[in-house]
């Protein structure tokens, strides 16, 4: 584990561009295993769960180089592998082995996933998917199997809610299924289409990613063909504007599809941060004058759950009472009892946040639980007066690109060291 040591209170200044997304990153690699020949992926993002996921493809004999911003992955001597535990469960988006192998071999036996905790994070909706296709899953002692030793078959599943991992993880086995499979109340994420534009430029037939009603004909082969470029990360990118409308004396944001961010552009609008939106880029200029506004988490095109706490320390420089809710992890509020170490006026009460105005945060040793709570913490410990220390960094590096790199370029003082 690592800590990042912050010394607070500089101006940050100049621009910084975003990397690939990672929540595009995360599933594509594990897609990459359906083609019969080497995929290239370019704009990847050096995170720790590219390294994990590459690490993982490894021990099914998937051999890749990480050069630059371009992955090769080379799955033409793939081993049908069990995956029952051990790196799986350092991130989330292992459970994307799951639709991967089933739509490969036809079998599968993978882990319960780690990532962010959160709260619950039930995975029953992609079981209800695999079984709808044909086949049969269960769980032993935590890994689950899966089998359709007859093959799949196209399936009309309904989802409960509009689960992204869900609807990549039916994808990614529906495109080697026989037939037509039909996803209703698909997640309708910027990287559900990113993920479908990669696998129909290798032959797969995806109609609809992007809305709630997905349609795939499955194919019998899957080839890489062209380098896929990876979709800009708006969760990185909302950081970052959070980051510089909090402690920004005139920063450029570049590498944005701002489209991607209409609910978050919105809500800094709203609260009046000044911005000037551009093709591929946003400039923010010094905001002072803030207004307090009221947050509600919600599935895409919605606010992202995974933009609420970086947005939390702005808000404490907003003027009135201001309410957090998140209504996809209402747990998620491992960040406040952080910011109170470091005098921030906020509270959780029935599992809504509420802050006011904070005049000054004082640098503290927190602790970043996960991937946002930790940007979170980062923010605040750039505005702060003093050290911050943030423990159990690492799980910081899950989640952003060359942070240490990126920050300092915007002249903030901060390091990372081994704890
Ligand atoms: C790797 C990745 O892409 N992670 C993202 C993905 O996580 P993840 O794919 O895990 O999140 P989901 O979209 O599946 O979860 C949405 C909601 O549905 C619930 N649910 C989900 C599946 C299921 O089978 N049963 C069930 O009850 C979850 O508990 C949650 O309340 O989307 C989340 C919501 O935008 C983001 O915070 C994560 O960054
Ligand atoms: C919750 C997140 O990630 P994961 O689903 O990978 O844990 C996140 O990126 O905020």
């Amino acid at each position: 584990m690592k800590k990042m040591l912050i010394q607070g209170g500089n101006l940050l200044s100049g621009e910084v561009t975003i990397g690939g997304a990672k929540n595009s990153t995360v599933a594509i690699i594990p897609a990459a295993i359906l083609a019969e020949s080497k995929v290239v992926l370019d704009c990847v993002p050096h995170i720790k769960d590219v390294n994990s996921l590459l690490s993982i493809l490894e021990d099914m004999s998937v051999s890749s180089i990480f050069e630059g911003d371009t992955v090769e992955i080379d799955p033409t001597h793939i081993i049908s592998t069990p995956l029952p535990s051990g790196k799986i469960q350092s991130l989330r988006a292992s459970y994307y082995f799951m639709g991967a192998l089933l739509g490969r071999f036809g079998e599968a036996i993978v882990g319960l996933p780690g990532g962010d905790d959160i709260g619950p994070r039930p995975i029953d909706q992609h079981i209800k998917g695999f079984e709808a296709l044909g086949a049969t899953v269960t769980n032993n002692h935590g890994a689950i199997q899966i089998k359709a030793p007859h093959g799949l078959h196209g399936a009309k599943i309904y989802l409960d809610m509009a689960s992204v991992g869900a609807t990549i993880n039916l994808l990614l086995a529906a495109v080697r299924a026989e037939g037509q499979t039909v996803i209703e109340n698909a997640a309708r994420e910027p990287e559900i289409v990113d993920i479908a534009t990669f696998l129909n430029n290798m032959g797969a037939k995806i109609r609809g990613a992007g809305t709630d009603i997905i349609r795939i004909d499955g194919v019998e082969h899957l080839y890489g063909r062209n380098t896929h470029t990876i979709i800009p990360d708006r969760i990185e990118a909302g950081t970052y504007l959070s980051m510089a409308a909090a402690i920004g004396d005139g920063v450029n944001v570049k590498n944005i599809i701002s489209e991607h961010m209409d609910a978050y552009l919105a809500k800094l609008e709203e609260m009046g941060v000044k911005m000037d939106v551009k093709e591929d880029s946003i400039f923010v200029y010094p905001s002072p004058d803030l207004k307090m506004v009221q947050v509600k988490t919600m599935p895409y095109p919605g606010f992202a759950t995974d933009l609420q706490q970086p947005l939390t320390p702005l808000l404490l420089k907003a003027k009135g009472e201001g309410i957090v809710v998140d209504t996809l992890y209402p747990k998620r509020t491992r960040h406040v009892p952080e910011l109170i170490r470091m005098g921030a006026d906020i509270a959780i009460e029935n599992d809504v946040i509420i802050l006011h105005h904070t005049d000054k945060l004082q640098g503290a040793e927190v602790s970043a639980d996960e991937i946002r709570g930790g940007a979170c913490l980062m923010i605040a410990g750039l505005m702060a007066n003093g050290v911050t220390t943030i423990d159990n960094a690492s799980n910081i590096l899950r989640g952003y690109d060359r942070v240490v790199d990126k920050l300092t370029g915007l002249g903030a003082i901060v390091k990372m060291v081994e704890e």
